[in-house]
């Protein structure tokens, strides 16, 4: 009998769900992918729909193709994309597609925020309002769908509404919550303060639970459809950075993540609500109990990568186009990328800017813009670091996480780009891991998330910063930074151009 517990990641490129033993070894994992929406630049959507299909997919695969069997499946938790607006009506039926963290449609609503409430509203939640929060959706929502604003029952983020349709029950973790920014992160209550003043109805936000928090087990319904036993337990899970941090041990002020998805973080663990960072990083509860993280959000890092090799090498495996930037040289002739293909957030917060490719030569092949694109993700890193130092909040130790942390040449560059050592994990996971560590606890399996992750992470490899590398990239950073206020302009001009 080996006893396990299921880590769902709902990522905005795909699910995956990991079976994990008591002692944190991997059995399996599944993934399914699942479509994104952009009817239009700015938008980004999927159907909460595709989400069930796809875990349920998974964890079918995990029981018959790789045999984990469903009554030694003790417990379930979950950590999703954050952000995300799913509204659901009294029978608990979506209303529309769920609109996602890198959509940018509501810089008004943003606006309107800053000017109705400002300074209090960085006070109350942590966060300066920015576009790919809820409370802004919900604002656009309100403006622009006023029927379906009225016929909204309940609001929840991605992770909520699959652990939903599992469970029946409705909640939202405080990890999540915070996303939302209509949490007070101080008192973790929802605000009466932003509710009142935007005239959201506080009967629509759902329970708040701990991320470690028993919901209840798999309804019957739902163990039919995939296989599981109604006895599975289920447990709240978190948001997708603060598992990712969970499962990478990031647990202590000085500790740091980089996690290399469809959009890349830059991630400290934070020991109470600080301000330090005047709301130009994010501020979260962690799914740590009364722990917190700070962290920088570029919006396009595994996404640039994913976008330019669909829309320039599709001919090559990911692997061939990697190939082709580790035989290019540093600085790709001379090339510079700048990864704002979706407007960006850290540490520029501008719906409007778009990347662009400096300095493309005769000489350029497509080995050095793979590479350009690669570095130029790494520079945005760089720019979410310089805010921590420029706070004094030191960085001893990154481990990175995520689909781009697979790649040796990235986390050797990242060394070399951030200066600082970056660690990769034996057991990479992704946030899954973290998932899996909160049903463990939950299960009381361990006593608390520490003693889980002291059995359950294992670091990897440790790439050191190489000083020549670090030179040249210096002066490389340097030009990379005047990019954005050198093209801020013309993107706006070409966004107008598009309306
Ligand atoms: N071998 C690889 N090397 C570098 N990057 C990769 C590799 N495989 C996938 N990626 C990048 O990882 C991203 C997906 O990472 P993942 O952590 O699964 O994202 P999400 O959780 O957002 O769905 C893709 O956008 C892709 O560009
Ligand atoms: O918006 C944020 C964090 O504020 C994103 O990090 C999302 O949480 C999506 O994560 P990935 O799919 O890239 O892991």
């Amino acid at each position: 009998m080996t006893a396990c517990v299921l880590g769902i990641d709902l990522g905005t490129s795909a699910v995956k769900v990991s079976a994990v033993n008591r002692t944190g070894t991997v059995l399996a994992q599944e993934a399914f992918d699942y479509p994104l929406s952009q009817p239009e630049p700015g938008y980004s959507e999927q159907n909460p729909n595709d989400w069930v299909m796809a875990t349920t997919v998974a964890i079918v695969r995990l029981i018959l193709d790789d045999h984990i069997d469903p009554a030694e499946i003790e417990g379930v938790s979950y950590s999703g994309q954050m952000h995300g607006l799913v509204l659901l009506d009294q029978e608990k039926q979506v209303l529309r597609p769920a609109m996602l963290w890198n959509d940018t449609r509501t810089t008004a609503e943003r606006a309107d925020i800053e000017t109705q409430l400002g300074t209090e509203f960085v006070r109350i939640t942590g966060n300066r309002p920015l576009e790919g929060f809820t409370l802004p959706k919900l604002l656009w929502v309100k403006k622009h769908e006023p029927a379906i604003f009225k016929q909204t029952a309940v609001v929840l983020t991605p992770k909520d509404y699959v652990r939903y349709r599992m469970t029946g029950k409705l909640g939202i973790d405080y990890s999540d919550a915070t996303g939302t920014t209509m949490l007070d992160i101080h008192t973790n209550q929802w605000s009466q303060t932003i509710c009142q003043q935007f005239g959201i109805p506080m009967r629509i936000l759902p329970p708040l639970l701990r991320s470690i928090d028993r919901v209840g087990t798999i309804t019957p319904e739902y163990a039919e459809f995939s296989g599981l036993t109604p006895a599975t337990q289920v447990f709240a899970g978190g948001a997708d950075n603060a598992c990712g941090a969970l499962g990478a041990g990031i647990l202590q002020p000085g500790m740091g993540l980089l996690s290399i998805g469809t959009s890349g973080v830059l991630l400290r663990y934070e020991e109470q609500p600080t301000d330090r960072y005047h709301g130009q990083l994010q501020l979260e509860d962690h799914v740590v109990p009364d722990g917190y993280y700070s962290m920088g959000v570029t919006l396009a890092a595994g996404y640039s990568l994913s976008w330019f090799h669909r829309t320039f090498c599709s001919d090559l495996t990911f692997a061939q186009m990697l190939a082709g930037a580790t035989t290019a040289p540093l600085g790709a002739k001379g090339l510079l990328f700048t990864p704002y293909i979706v407007g960006e957030r850290t540490p520029y917060a501008d719906a409007d800017i778009r990347g662009s490719f400096i300095g493309m030569d005769a000489t350029q092949d497509r080995g050095d813009f793979t590479r350009a694109v690669l570095e130029g993700i790494s520079f945005s890193f760089r720019d979410c670091l310089a805010i921590y130092q420029a706070a004094g909040a030191d960085l001893q130790r990154i481990v990175a996480i995520g689909g781009g942390a697979q790649s040796p040449l990235w986390l050797q560059m990242l060394a070399d780009i951030l200066q600082v050592p970056i660690q990769s994990l034996a057991n990479e996971q992704g946030p899954g891991l973290g998932a899996a560590m909160l049903a463990a606890v939950g299960l009381g399996w361990y006593s608390d998330c520490a003693s889980c992750a002291q059995q359950f992470v294992h670091v990897g490899h440790q790439y050191d910063p190489l000083p020549d590398h670090v030179t040249k990239y210096n002066q490389l950073y340097a030009l990379y930074q005047q990019v954005y206020p050198a093209t801020r302009k013309l993107s706006q001009g070409l966004r107008e151009f598009l309306r």
